[in-house]
C-alpha cells in the first residue's frame, strides 16, 4: 500500500485522484482517521499542516505516518504543493526531516513538478507555466509568498540537513538507469534530491527509479507516476469515469490566487448572486457569518450563490496591514466555515470550495472526515462523496479553467 500524507485537503484530493486514475483502490481521509482500511492500494491522509506551527505539523504528520504504517503502508509519500508553498520556517523541511527519521531512510527524492498543472522543474528551478515560481502570482500568496524558485535553496532554508541537490535534466532525459545511478551517488552527500522533470514521461522514469524507496514526496505529478508503476506491476486497469453529483449547491471561496479571482469574476459576470465577507468592516467571524447567512436567506430561489473573501494583491495587503496576516486569515477561515455550517442547516448538500486552507476549515466545520473520490470537475479537482449526504469539491487556488466554479455549481 502507498500511504500519502498531504499538507492540505485540496492537495490531498489532488493526490488521491492521481492514484485513483491509475486504477488503484484509493481512500482520502481529512484529519487523522480512527482506522484505515487495510484492503486499499493507496490511502491519503489530508491534514491542515501547511501553515501550522512547525512542531504541530511534525506531530500531526508523524501520527498520520504511524496510522498508515499500521494499516500496511510500506511506502510513504509526503504530498506538498506543486508551487512548493512554504516559508523559511517550513513546513516541508521539518516534516520531511521527521518522516526521514521515521522511515529510517538516508535520502528522499521529491519534486513539486506536475506537468499537467504547468509546473516543471529545470536545473533545480521551479516553473509555473512560462515563468519562474518567483515571477508567478505565487509571489503574492497571502500566507506563503514564494519569492525564490531555486528548490535546493528553498529546501536548505527550512531543513536541519542542508545540502539539497537537483538531479539535472541531462540525467533525467537518459532514463531510469541513469537516474538511479545519480541518486545512489548523490545520496552519499545530500539527503534531499530534486529531479528535474518537464513531462509526465520524465516523472515516470523517476518513479521507476524510486518506486521501492520508503519515502518520496512532492506534488501530484510524482504521486501519479508512482501509482502508474504500482498499477503496471500488478496489472490494474485504468479507472472508469463517474458522474458528478446533484443537489442544492453553494460556492465558497477564500483563495486569493490569480486563477480563483478569474473564476469568481466569471461567476459574477454570469449573474450569480455574490456576497463578500469583509474583515475590515467587521473582524468577527460570527458577525461576518450572520450577515452572510441573512443575505442568503433573503435570496430568491435561483442558481447557486457565492460567498467569498478573496481579494486581489493590493486590497489583500490592506486587510493584512490592518488586521495582521495571521489574524485576518483566521477570521476569514472561521467565518467561511460558519457560513458552510449555516448553509448545510439550510439544505445545501453540494459545496464548491476554493482554497486549500479555506477548504480545510470548511470540511472541519462540516464534520466531513473523508470520502470516496468521484468525478473530476477539473484536472486534480475531484468531487468527494462523503457518505453523509454531502458532496464537496475542494479546489486548489490555482487549479481549474476560468469557468470551473460556474460549471461545477450548475443545477443538477
Ligand atoms: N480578504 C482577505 N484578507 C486576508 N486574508 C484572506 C482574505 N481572503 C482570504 N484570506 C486568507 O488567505 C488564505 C488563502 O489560502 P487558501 O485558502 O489555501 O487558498 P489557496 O488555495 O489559493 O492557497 C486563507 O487563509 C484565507 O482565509
Ligand atoms: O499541488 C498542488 O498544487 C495542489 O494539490 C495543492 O497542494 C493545492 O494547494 P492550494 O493551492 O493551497 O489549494
Amino acid at each position: 500500500m502507498i500511504g500519502a500524507i498531504a499538507d492540505d485537503v485540496t492537495g490531498g484530493t489532488d493526490a488521491a485522484v492521481a492514484f485513483r486514475r491509475q486504477g488503484l483502490r484509493t481512500a482520502v481521509y481529512f484529519g487523522l482517521p480512527e482506522a484505515v482500511d487495510p484492503d486499499l492500494d493507496a490511502v491519503v491522509i489530508a491534514l491542515k499542516t501547511r501553515t501550522a506551527p512547525a512542531d504541530d505539523a511534525v506531530a500531526d504528520s508523524l501520527a498520520a505516518a504511524a496510522r498508515l504504517r499500521a494499516a500496511g503502508a510500506d511506502r510513504l509519500y509526503f504530498k506538498y504543493c506543486s508551487t512548493f508553498d512554504s516559508t523559511s520556517q517550513g513546513n516541508i523541511g521539518p516534516v520531511l526531516d521527521a518522516l526521514t527519521a521515521f522511515t529510517g531512510t538516508d535520502a528522499v527524492v521529491h519534486t513539486p513538478a506536475s506537468p499537467e498543472h504547468g509546473r516543471t522543474a529545470y536545473q533545480g528551478h521551479l516553473f509555473v507555466h512560462d515563468r519562474l515560481l518567483s515571477d508567478s502570482p505565487m509571489r503574492d500568496h497571502p500566507l506563503t509568498p514564494m519569492r525564490d524558485a531555486n528548490l535546493p535553496r528553498l529546501m536548505d532554508a527550512q531543513t536541519a540537513a542542508p545540502g539539497s541537490a537537483a538531479v539535472p535534466y541531462a540525467v533525467v532525459r537518459e532514463g531510469t538507469a541513469a537516474i538511479a545511478a545519480a541518486i545512489t551517488k548523490a545520496r552519499r552527500t545530500s539527503r534531499y534530491l530534486f529531479p528535474d522533470a518537464l513531462t509526465d514521461a520524465d516523472l515516470l522514469a523517476v518513479a521507476r527509479a524510486v518506486a521501492d524507496e520508503p519515502l518520496t514526496g512532492g506534488g501530484a505529478g510524482l504521486a501519479g507516476a508512482l501509482a502508474a508503476v504500482a498499477a503496471e506491476r500488478r496489472g490494474t486497469a485504468a479507472d472508469a469515469h463517474p458522474e458528478p453529483p446533484g443537489g442544492p449547491a453553494a460556492v465558497l471561496a477564500g483563495s486569493c490566487s490569480a486563477r480563483t479571482l478569474e473564476q469568481i469574476a466569471h461567476l459574477q459576470r454570469a449573474g450569480r448572486p455574490a456576497h463578500r465577507l469583509d474583515a475590515l468592516a467587521s473582524p468577527d467571524p460570527d458577525a461576518l457569518a450572520a450577515t452572510a447567512l441573512s443575505w442568503y436567506d433573503a435570496l430568491a430561489p435561483g442558481p447557486a450563490p457565492l460567498v467569498y473573501s478573496s481579494l486581489p494583491p493590493g486590497d489583500l495587503a490592506a486587510v493584512q496591514d490592518a488586521l495582521g496576516t495571521e489574524r485576518s486569515a483566521q477570521v476569514l477561515e472561521a467565518a467561511i466555515a460558519r457560513v458552510a455550517l449555516g448553509l448545510k442547516d439550510r439544505g445545501v448538500t453540494r459545496f464548491v470550495c476554493a482554497g486549500g486552507e479555506t477548504s480545510g476549515a470548511i470540511v472541519a466545520a462540516l464534520g466531513v472526515d473523508g470520502g470516496v473520490i468521484g468525478a473530476e470537475a477539473a484536472r486534480g479537482v475531484p468531487w468527494i462523496h462523503t457518505g453523509r449526504g454531502l458532496d464537496v469539491l475542494l479546489k486548489s487556488g490555482n487549479f481549474g479553467e476560468p469557468d470551473l466554479l460556474l460549471t461545477a455549481s450548475e443545477a443538477r
